[in-house]
């Protein structure tokens, strides 16, 4: 299968460099300035520095490019996929589409699979989630992620030309459960970053861990996804990774709150948004989510880390 990628970040590079061990794969930057670097130097310094693009990695910023891809990965961030797609509708056709970013849009509340049916009737929209982080696959190191389409054909074969020998790929057709579970733990991994950066201890942050992932049920439940779906890779898997490595930059933005420092308002932060998004949702409404709230709260700067910690520890007692 040829493989094509969408966006040129640390992560669509990281993908680029291990399916690139296995055969072509054309990777499209909107910056035709950094796939002309990619092309000369290959490497990607900017977004995912020390690692070398394999000969079968093909840069390019033409979109045209990708038009001979049995399958195409989306490698941006999930605010900017919507308008992505929009802008090459004409290009993108009747095949699989499989989303790599994790979050829930906030103009429509749906995640990357609901926006790729919405933006695409044509395609057949996958996501690809999971505990990783680029510099790790990039490197070769074993990392095993979630692979979801609702259709059980597709993510099968989907499967098989995406994993590698290095890259274990499970598989499901629970596609709301597979994005809620990478969308989500983002939004742990803030609140998470916070209380460490706080000073507030590690039992805090089991504390967290444990009642963001009960939230997480919660949401999944109101989807229909299935909790097993939550249990695995995508939910917690990444939960815990990103939750306890300061290599997550959700994490690292929660640890810049947790000391009062800024944060770099470029860098991709997806839990922000996501929390935000979920905040809004009229379909959570009546849902008990008061980490996800106070995260939304927090990133959007209308409360302090100390008042929602008095908040969160004055709620009545109740049964777990
Ligand atoms: N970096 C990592 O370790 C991992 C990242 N992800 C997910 O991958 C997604 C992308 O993150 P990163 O690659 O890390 O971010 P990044 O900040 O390194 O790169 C984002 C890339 O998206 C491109 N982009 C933005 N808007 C675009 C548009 N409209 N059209 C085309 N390209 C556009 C930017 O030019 C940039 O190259 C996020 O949802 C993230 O959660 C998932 C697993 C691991
Ligand atoms: O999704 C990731 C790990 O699975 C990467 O985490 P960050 O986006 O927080 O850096």
């Amino acid at each position: 299968m040829r493989v094509g990628i969408a966006g040129a970040g640390a992560f669509g590079t990281a993908l680029a460099i291990a399916l690139g061990r296995k055969g072509p794969v054309t990777l499209w930057s909107r910056s035709a300035d950094q796939a002309a670097r990619m092309a000369a130097e290959r490497r990607n310094e900017a977004r995912l520095p020390g690692a070398d693009l394999p000969e079968t990695v093909t840069p390019t910023a033409n979109f045209a490019d990708l038009a001979n891809a049995d399958v195409l990965l989306l490698a941006m961030p999930m605010q900017q996929m919507r308008a992505a797609l929009a802008e090459h509708h004409a290009q993108l056709g009747n095949r699989p589409l499989v989303a790599c970013c994790k979050g829930i849009e906030l103009a429509t509340g749906f995640g990357p699979t609901g926006v790729i049916a919405e933006a695409v009737p044509g395609a057949i929209a996958a996501i690809l989630t999971g505990p990783s982080f680029a510099g790790e696959i990039a490197r070769g190191l074993p990392t095993a992620l979630t692979l979801a389409c609702a259709d059980p054909d597709h993510v099968q074969a989907l499967q098989r030309a995406l994993s590698t020998e290095t890259l274990r790929l499970y598989r499901t057709t629970d596609t709301a459960g597979a994005e809620l579970g990478g969308a989500l733990k983002n939004v742990m991994a803030i609140a998470c970053g916070a209380v460490i950066g706080a000073g507030l201890g590690n039992s805090a942050r089991a504390a967290l861990m444990t009642r963001g992932y009960a939230e997480m049920l919660r949401i999944a439940a109101a989807r229909g996804a299935r909790p097993e779906t939550l249990a695995g890779l995508s939910g917690f898997g990444d939960l815990t990774l990103s939750c306890t490595s300061e290599m997550s930059r959700n994490y690292q933005l929660g640890l810049a709150i947790g000391r009062g420092e800024t944060f770099d308002a470029t860098v991709t932060v997806e839990g922000a948004a996501t929390a935000r998004a979920i905040a809004a949702a009229p379909a959570y409404r009546g849902i008990d989510l008061p980490i996800t709230h106070a995260v939304a709260s927090l990133v959007d700067g209308r409360e302090t880390l100390p008042s929602i910690m008095a908040q969160l520890l004055a709620r009545s007692l109740k049964e777990e």
